[in-house]
């Protein structure tokens, strides 16, 4: 090659890399101590009737709040024995009282995390608390005041909105991957979505799993007219870009992981489909076969939402009738189909953990104490891989192993932990008095999680490659 070619190779290279590098992503990569919010609920009128406002928990400012153990509580009579303390302290990345809406929820929490989002990064949102703490009222809220989930999908379609790839090209698989669709294909995923909208709840209704549909979906079908969020991103600084988003639906209930937009089995005692786990080829785990449908609007994503919702399982236990014993994850996949480059995909990932309480707060039996015992095995699991992940960041030459592969929802979780994305915690807790010692270990939790730092990379800009005028550019990917 003379000096004109190559000048003219390297000069065209530049020019790429420029638009590659503007047009890929804006996330920067780097590291941050994980951000946990704490939001307290207000007391229902049964509540208050009951006597359950002691006073537990003293707001003191917007990071620090003290908690004071009722009488009746195990940690005062421990400390009535000499143990322990009745009071604690503990800091969040921000605290929300019972006064604060969900849409200044959203805005102070999640909204900078859906910008991240829509700039390529991958997020996890976990909400992690009790039963009945306002854990699902934060992720899915009502259809007349909706929770972060439904936000986070209207901002990203009133964002995207005129910069959609036409018809179904691309589908997102594994991890983060993405493969092209022939038209057949496309002809497939299309029937797949038309059945799936169509499920309606005459599809749960001989379901033999006890269900328990949440108040915030009675209507849910009257989709058209819900309120909407109508932030926006600016997603101009990002090129000549297509957008085509993915929803899936995930539930882990007694290990076992099942698609909630898989229609529930109509005969008596049949058994829903359990899927597995894999490893993508940079050992990424995926739910294998999980569906991933094509949306076009924040209405269709939010009918999946909820079409997944009335399927999940749930079972009644003394202290919420409506109490969620499954783990649910909701996926959103962005496929960025930027000119000259190969397509990439950025995920954001929101999961409602079950309540983190002890089965015996719950009077729980048989099958229900299973069910108890796995719910707590994953917590417990999320417990130790976070406490080993603070030991190991201060621990650089002494590293341990995170048992990230013993539970389902810790190797889920994996990617966002180890430099492949941003995560969150939103610990949600109810004030009452009974719950008081239960609500004090979710934050000794939290108090170890903050401290936690997440590395995260500009991943679909590093794991990107294409091919013009023949040349090659390749980014490998360390993790940190
Ligand atoms: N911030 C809030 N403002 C008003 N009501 C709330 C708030 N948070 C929760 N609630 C109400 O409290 C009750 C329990 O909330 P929710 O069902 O979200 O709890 P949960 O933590 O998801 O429980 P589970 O783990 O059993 O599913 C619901 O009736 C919900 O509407």
């Amino acid at each position: 090659m003379d000096e004109t070619e190559s000048d003219f190779f390297a000069d065209t290279r530049k020019n790429l890399a420029s638009v590659f590098k503007k047009s890929s992503s804006n996330v920067e990569a780097g590291e941050e101590h994980m951000k946990c919010y704490l939001r307290i609920r207000p007391f229902s009128d049964a509540e208050t009737e009951r006597g359950e406002n002691q006073e537990c928990i003293d707001i003191m400012d917007d990071n620090t709040i003290l908690t004071k153990a009722p009488k009746d509580s195990h940690t005062f009579k421990h400390y009535a024995h000499g143990l322990g303390k009745t009071s604690h302290k503990f800091t969040f990345s921000r605290i929300f009282d019972e006064d604060t809406t969900q849409k200044e929820f959203f805005d102070d929490t999640m909204l900078s995390l859906v910008r991240d989002f829509i700039d390529g990064q991958n997020c996890l949102v976990f909400t992690y608390g009790v039963t009945s703490s306002g854990k699902t009222y934060t992720i899915q809220g009502k259809q007349s005041d909706a929770g972060i989930l439904p936000r986070a999908l209207d901002v990203l379609f009133n964002s995207i909105n005129n910069k959609q790839l036409y018809g179904i090209t691309l589908k997102p698989k594994m991890f983060m991957d993405v493969s092209k669709l022939n038209t057949e294909e496309a002809e497939m995923e299309k029937k797949i979505k038309e059945r799936i909208m169509k499920m309606s709840l005459e599809d749960v209704r001989d379901e033999t799993i006890v269900l328990s549909i949440s108040e915030s979906l009675v209507d849910v079908f009257d989709i058209e007219n819900r309120i909407r969020e109508e932030t926006k991103i600016s997603v101009e600084d990002q090129g000549q870009i297509r957008f085509s988003i993915w929803c899936s639906f995930a539930e882990i209930y007694n290990e076992q992981i099942f698609d909630l937009l898989e229609p529930m089995p109509k005969k008596k005692n049949a058994k829903r489909p359990v899927l597995r786990l894999s490893d993508d080829k940079n050992g990424s785990p995926y739910i294998k076969g999980l569906k991933e449908v094509n949306v076009t609007t924040a209405d269709e994503a939010y009918k999946i939402l909820n079409i997944g919702q009335r399927n999940l399982s749930t079972a009644c236990t003394k202290l919420n009738h409506s109490s969620s014993r499954s783990h649910c994850i909701f996926n959103i996949k962005i496929i960025r189909n930027v000119i000259l480059n190969d397509p990439s995909v950025c995920r954001l990932s929101l999961c409602d953990l079950a309540g983190s309480e002890r089965s015996s707060k719950t009077l729980s039996q048989g099958d229900r104490l299973k069910e108890a015992g796995n719910i707590n095995t994953s917590l417990m699991t999320l417990g130790r891989c976070i406490e080993m992940l603070r030991f190991n960041q201060n621990h650089k030459e002494n590293n341990r192993i995170i048992p990230f592969r013993d539970s389902k929802l810790t190797r889920l979780f994996q990617n966002f932990f180890c430099g492949r994305g941003k995560a969150a915690m939103i610990v949600n807790v109810n004030q009452c008095a009974s719950m008081f010692d239960e609500t004090l270990h979710v934050f000794k939790f939290s108090a170890i999680a903050k401290q936690v730092r997440s590395y995260f990379k500009n991943f679909s800009f590093t794991s990107v490659s294409f091919n013009c005028w023949g040349l090659h550019y390749m980014n490998n990917y360390k993790y940190p």
